[in-house]
């Protein structure tokens, strides 16, 4: 299924792979915890975050940008190779990515329309995967103000943002708080995969 020239892939992972998953992402959480980033304008965001692989995002006063090591000093800890072999299915990209966010929607959570611009190379596809809660997924095109298709999302579907949508605005207009038992809570996490620190994609 096509989107603005996003592709989703509903279904792409099973719930017994969900839950494992989420089990992989436990530990990841568990060593880089959860934060509350702040926008450059000093408004605190709705979603938490964290993230994996050799790279990071933060956002704080100081702006949007990728980091080594998570705000408390750590290293973020890896990739889980769960998510590393979703890339490899469904990615359609032979550079592995090197950061991982990962995005907590607790009730009320979104994310308003943005482009995913912080990285070196836009060669590289952003992989996106859904756990827990739906959520109204919008896409409008490479222009702000352009026009914008919507789909609800649920958990295990997937989405590859990438080629002549790459830069596809994006976001989340709001979640089904509850509407999944994968996380005891409720809630959504939102896993994204990107090529961050590389400049180019090699000649194909
Ligand atoms: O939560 C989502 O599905 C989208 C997340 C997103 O766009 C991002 O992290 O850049
Ligand atoms: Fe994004």
């Amino acid at each position: 299924m096509d989107l603005n020239g996003v592709t989703i892939h509903p279904g792409a992972l099973d719930h017994a792979a969900q839950e494992a998953l989420v089990a992989d992402l436990r530990d990841v959480v568990s060593a880089a915890p959860l934060f509350h980033p702040e926008t450059s304008r000093g408004r605190k965001m709705s979603v938490r975050m964290t993230s994996a692989g050799a790279l990071g995002w933060v956002s704080d006063r100081r702006g949007y940008r990728y980091e080594p090591a998570h705000p408390s000093g750590v290293a973020w800890p890896p990739i889980p190779d769960r998510l590393l072999a979703l890339w490899d299915r469904l990615a359609d990209c032979a550079t592995p990515p090197d950061t991982c966010l990962i995005n907590f929607y607790g009730e009320g959570a979104r994310m308003g329309l943005h482009q995913d611009r912080d990285e070196a190379s836009f060669d590289f596809p952003v992989l996106s995967l859904s756990l827990g809660d739906d959520a109204l997924f919008r896409v409008g095109g490479t222009e702000r103000g352009g026009r914008t298709k919507s789909v609800w999302l649920s958990s295990g579907d997937v989405a590859v943002i990438g080629g002549d949508a790459r830069l596809a605005y994006h976001g989340i207009d709001r979640t089904r708080f509850g509407s999944s038992s994968l996380l005891p809570q409720g809630g959504r996490i939102n896993v994204t995969l990107r090529v961050a620190g590389v400049s180019a994609a090699p000649p194909s």
